[in-house]
């Protein structure tokens, strides 16, 4: 910053001396018709021209440098922040709004930090110096010159006002629109398969409208005040020629301080033309840092308690025993689990079943504190989740997701988010549970990038990398929630059938809409109405608790097909729903 503002005061210092070297030649050698006292000033002006280029040069890069490294810092640490803001906070925010802050926000900072801040200080300082010389020249046009300052002081308090508060409009419909071209590009296929894509194009250009409409408006005030800034320096200008040669004519003024005069204001007009530039990047640039601080403001909850302790992988034995839990999203008018109660045993692999919409991925998001407990406590190994270090309960559950998001990665790198240190013996085996050894049929096997920039997988491509994913990592505990969803029912067969082996020393805790996927379980709870209702085998509940075979099946065929199952499944090891 100092080396910045050093060269930008040598540079506006040595241009603000050229027009005193010029006094000099007007007064000396051209009144005196004397050419080799010339050569001196000329080579002074030279010099001080040579000087000026390398103080410009000097300060741009260093304002570049700075600038360009403020914004890298600022967006990794947003993104760090964002990373570690609650799921409560990301389903609330429009992922189009985070982009348009991390991208288009920070930019409009460094270039404001680039240019603007800089030329502010230089300028205003250039502005200052300029008008004590020239007052020192000629003190009544030195004095109108000051005087200038005033109206541009109240027009620039005006113009800021109105323009924050457009900028903002124009920032968060930018925002806005980000959104909504980022979700058309992700429901591509709903658009095109439905015949919506005019529909949809008259909703963009709605909200493009919009954009268009502030930004207009943005422009035109602007516009409205941006040709003040350029009238008073060029009447200032006017006023010094006219006042100036009169002040010449009458011996007040040499005719070298009047072409001095003139070039040194002529210096102002530039400063004080942008100023009104500078201003509106100064408004935007605060508006951005608002914008980013809305992020910056929100508070991680899910965090690491004062204490917490590393959950001991060589001695975790995996009991999940939820007492009492209750949870409600923040912006939902009631509690979607509100009193659960059920107990998991090490190495127990546990269905969850429940009508559409009763809370089971709300269930067992909780394991992992993707959301923390409103009310009550999940343990794991008697100890409350929340005493645990985040990064080694999450390292101690594993979890696979029915909607299965794969990132633009290898395939390798997208299965080393379970465990970096996989070796490819271990992936091979984990990509063998989840049937999907496919991927080495993939162009590059492994290394073939998959996700949105890479290779189109299918559904039931996508959910068994997914599970493949939660298995790699050897987790104590397993979270899946319906992750055989759209699997064809050989498939299906095939993973439960490895699935079973590795679920064996594992707790699991698995969301099930299809009685298929019960088999896997040791026992069964049944979720409605924010409570466990029924826990039992499979068995048991299909004889016992007829919601149960509600929620399960409705048809008479299907019925056929539980009864047989049930037939087939270990017993339990208990029933009672607490
Ligand atoms: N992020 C959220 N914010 C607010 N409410 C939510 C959120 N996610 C889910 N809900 C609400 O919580 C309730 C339970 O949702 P959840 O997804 O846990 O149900 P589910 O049993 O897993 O449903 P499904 O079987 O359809 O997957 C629903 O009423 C849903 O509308």
């Amino acid at each position: 910053m100092i080396v910045m503002l050093v060269a930008a005061g040598l540079a506006v210092g040595a241009s603000i001396v050229v027009p005193m070297v010029m006094q000099r030649v007007v007064d000396g050698p051209v009144r005196h018709h004397d050419p080799g006292g010339l050569i001196w000033f000329g080579l002074a002006a030279l010099a001080l021209g040579a000087l000026e280029a390398l103080m410009v040069f000097l300060r741009r890069w260093t304002q570049s440098y700075a600038s360009l490294s403020m914004e890298a810092d600022v967006r990794d640490e947003l993104y760090g922040h964002m990373q570690k803001l609650p799921l409560t906070f990301h389903d609330r925010w429009q992922s189009g709004q985070l982009l348009s802050r991390a991208i288009t926000d920070i930019g409009v900072i460094r270039r404001f930090l680039s240019f603007g801040v800089i030329y502010l200080i230089v300028n205003v300082c250039q502005y200052v110096v300029v008008v004590v010389l020239l007052i020192r020249l000629y003190w009544p046009l030195g004095t109108l010159v000051a005087l200038s300052a005033v109206p541009l002081f109240l027009i620039s308090r005006g113009f800021a006002r109105r323009f924050l508060t457009v900028s903002r409009q124009v920032q968060d419909s930018q925002g806005d629109l980000a959104t909504y071209v980022e979700e058309s590009a992700h429901g591509i296929r709903v658009i095109k398969a439905f015949g919506r894509r005019h529909h949809m194009f008259t909703r963009f250009t709605a909200n493009a409208d919009r954009v268009y409409g502030l930004a207009v408006e943005r422009a035109r005030l602007d516009s409205r005040f941006a040709p003040l800034y350029e009238l008073i320096p060029n009447l200032s200008l006017a006023v010094i020629v006219v006042v100036g040669a009169v002040a010449v004519v009458q011996d007040h003024l040499t005719l070298g301080q009047l072409v001095a005069f003139a070039t040194l204001q002529m210096g102002l007009v530039w400063p004080v033309e942008s100023l009104g530039w500078i201003l509106a990047t100064g408004q935007e640039a605060m508006t951005a840092a608002d914008r980013i601080y809305d992020v910056f403001d929100t508070e991680p909850t899910v965090v690491d308690r004062p204490g917490a302790v590393d959950v001991d992988r060589a001695s975790v034995t995996g009991a999940v025993r939820f007492e009492g839990v209750r949870f409600g999203y923040p912006e939902g008018d009631r509690d979607v689990l509100a009193g659960i109660d059920l107990d998991i045993a090490p190495g127990e692999t546990m269905a969850l079943v429940g009508v559409t919409g009763s809370g089971k991925t709300t269930l067992v998001s909780l394991v992992p504190r993707l959301y923390d407990v409103t009310g009550g406590r999940i343990t794991l190994d008697g100890r409350d989740v929340r005493e645990y270090t985040l990064d080694s309960l999450r390292r101690t559950v594993a979890t696979a997701f029915e909607e299965p998001i794969l990132f633009s990665m290898s395939v390798r790198e997208n299965l080393a988010l379970g465990r970096p240190d996989a070796t490819d013996a271990e992936l091979a085996e984990a990509l063998r549970v989840a049937q999907a050894e496919f991927v080495y049929e993939l162009p590059w096997g492994l290394d073939t990038r998959v996700g949105e920039q890479g290779l189109s997988l299918s559904g039931g491509q996508r959910q068994r990398l997914a599970l493949a994913r939660a298995v790699v990592s050897r987790p104590k505990v397993l979270v899946l929630d319906d992750p055989l969803s759209a699997l064809d029912v050989n498939t299906e067969a095939l993973v439960e059938e490895a699935l079973a082996r590795v679920l064996a020393g594992t707790t699991a805790l698995l969301v099930v809409h299809r009685p298929s996927t019960v088999a896997l379980a040791d026992r069964v709870a049944l979720l409605e109405d924010g409570r466990i209702t029924a826990v039992g085998t499979h068995s048991e509940l299909l004889a016992t608790v007829p919601s149960y075979r509600a929620v399960l099946s409705a048809t008479a065929d299907e019925d056929e097909d539980l009864a047989g199952w049930a037939d087939q499944l270990p017993e339990g090891r208990g029933v009672a729903a607490r």
